[in-house]
């Protein structure tokens, strides 16, 4: 199952936002926006989740933004509107890391996502699938899109903003983008900007998608038949990137998968393991999204426009924690150690999460999380 999402349906600018029960859904209708690209998005909704109470003076906002195929559940069980629990589920709530009887937390679905927000498999002002004619997007655009979502709730100055992996790539362009607006950041597993290695496996994951029959040039919404095959085959290579290659052969080693036999057309248990994996998404996910989010990815360079990754890092004001996972071999340490030895205002140097989880570690490490939260959000204070 995919999800399309009617712009339409999307409820208009929402004035009683901030009493809407906490962790339902809002979608709020920002207007037109003109893009890196120079394409002009016409109508786009970004639909987002709130937890807590705003502040009289509107300024104890924590944004959390979330990764890949994430959504801005990032906290609670999962029911009807949200398929999975919440993403860093127990470190945002009451009493938690990030404390909701103290923060108002909010999190939105990018843009170019499959959850409420404008993506390519949102229909246009004429009713139509946007699909193949959704432009590029870049990690700076979601953020502009944000930035427009958090001035259209009439909310100056954030806390701070916090995620990992293009979670983290957005907290990092929040940063340098609108210093003047964020107080704090948590930057968690990612780099500066997209490397030869992630560009690889990301592109060939496109490519797994868009070779897909179903994938019909990227027209396939609304035809009953949509590139999810493609799309399993692309969450598999992802996955084997999110873990760490000796906790899978701990974990699976060459077993098969239960009384199967590899030899007579059985499988083995981490071909079952990540079949299972590429089924979760499908239930879940858009495959148009997944192609246009992996190149957001791919696009993500904090350095475009700004003279090159030293000098946006080094001109960064904002007091960041930069944090990253030993075992992660999509975004190595060095791509973290790079961010803290340049950036501007690095609290504390590089960060390091131990592991055996690989990138997957910004979701499973619960209390090094908690505890890089908790420090971020007492930046935000001071
Ligand atoms: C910031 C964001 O929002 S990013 C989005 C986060 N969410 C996701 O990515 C959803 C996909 N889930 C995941 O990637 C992972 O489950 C994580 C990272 C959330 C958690 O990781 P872990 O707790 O280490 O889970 P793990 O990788 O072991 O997967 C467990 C699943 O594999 C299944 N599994 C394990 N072995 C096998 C096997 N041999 N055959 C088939 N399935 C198997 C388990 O039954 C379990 O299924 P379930 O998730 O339906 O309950
Ligand atoms: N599990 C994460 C990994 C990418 O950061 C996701 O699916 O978004």
């Amino acid at each position: 199952m995919s999800v399309t999402i009617d712009p339409k349906a999307s409820q208009a600018r929402q004035p009683d936002w901030e009493k809407v029960p906490d962790g339902r859904m809002v979608g709020v209708r920002l207007g037109p926006m003109v893009l890196d690209s120079g394409y002009r998005l016409d109508d786009v909704t970004l639909a987002f989740q709130r937890w807590g109470t705003l502040s009289p003076s509107r300024d104890n906002v924590i944004l959390a933004l979330h990764a890949l195929t994430g959504d801005s559940h990032v906290t609670g069980e999962a029911d009807a509107e949200h398929p999975s629990p919440g993403w860093w589920d127990g470190l945002i709530g009451p009493g938690c890391a990030v404390d909701t009887d103290e923060w108002c937390v909010i999190s939105a679905n990018v843009l170019g996502g499959c959850r409420g927000s404008t993506g390519p498999a949102s229909l246009d002002a004429d009713g139509r699938p946007w699909g193949s004619r959704f432009p590029e997007i870049t990690v700076l655009d979601q953020v502009r899109a944000e930035a427009a979502l958090l001035e259209a709730l009439d909310i100056r100055s954030i806390g701070a903003v916090v995620g990992g992996s293009m979670g983290g790539a957005r907290a990092l362009e929040w940063a340098v983008e609108f210093p003047d607006r964020v107080r704090s950041a948590l930057v968690l597993a990612v780099g500066a900007r997209a490397t030869a290695d992630q560009i690889g496996t990301q592109t060939t994951q496109i490519a797994a998608i868009t070779s897909d029959p179903d994938w019909q040039g990227g027209d396939y919404h609304g035809t009953g038949r949509a590139p999810f095959a493609g799309m399993g085959i692309a969450r598999r290579i992802a996955h084997l990137t999110y873990r760490h290659e000796v906790e899978l052969d701990e974990r699976f080693a060459n077993h098969p998968q239960g009384q199967e036999n590899p030899l007579t057309g059985g499988r083995y248990a981490v071909q079952s393991y990540l079949e299972h994996q590429a089924e979760k998404l499908t239930e879940r996910f858009d495959p148009g999204s997944y192609v246009v989010l992996s190149n957001v990815l791919n696009h993500h360079d904090v350095g475009r426009g700004r003279g090159g990754v030293a000098a946006a890092l080094r001109s960064c004001t904002v007091p960041v924690i930069v944090a990253g996972i030993d075992s992660d071999r999509l975004y190595p340490l060095r791509l973290q150690a790079e961010i803290a030895d340049l950036l501007g205002n690095c609290v504390g140097g590089l960060q390091v999460v131990n592991s055996d989880k690989g990138h997957d570690g910004f979701l499973t490490e619960f209390d090094a999380v908690a505890d890089l939260l908790k420090r971020t959000v007492d930046l935000a204070r001071n």
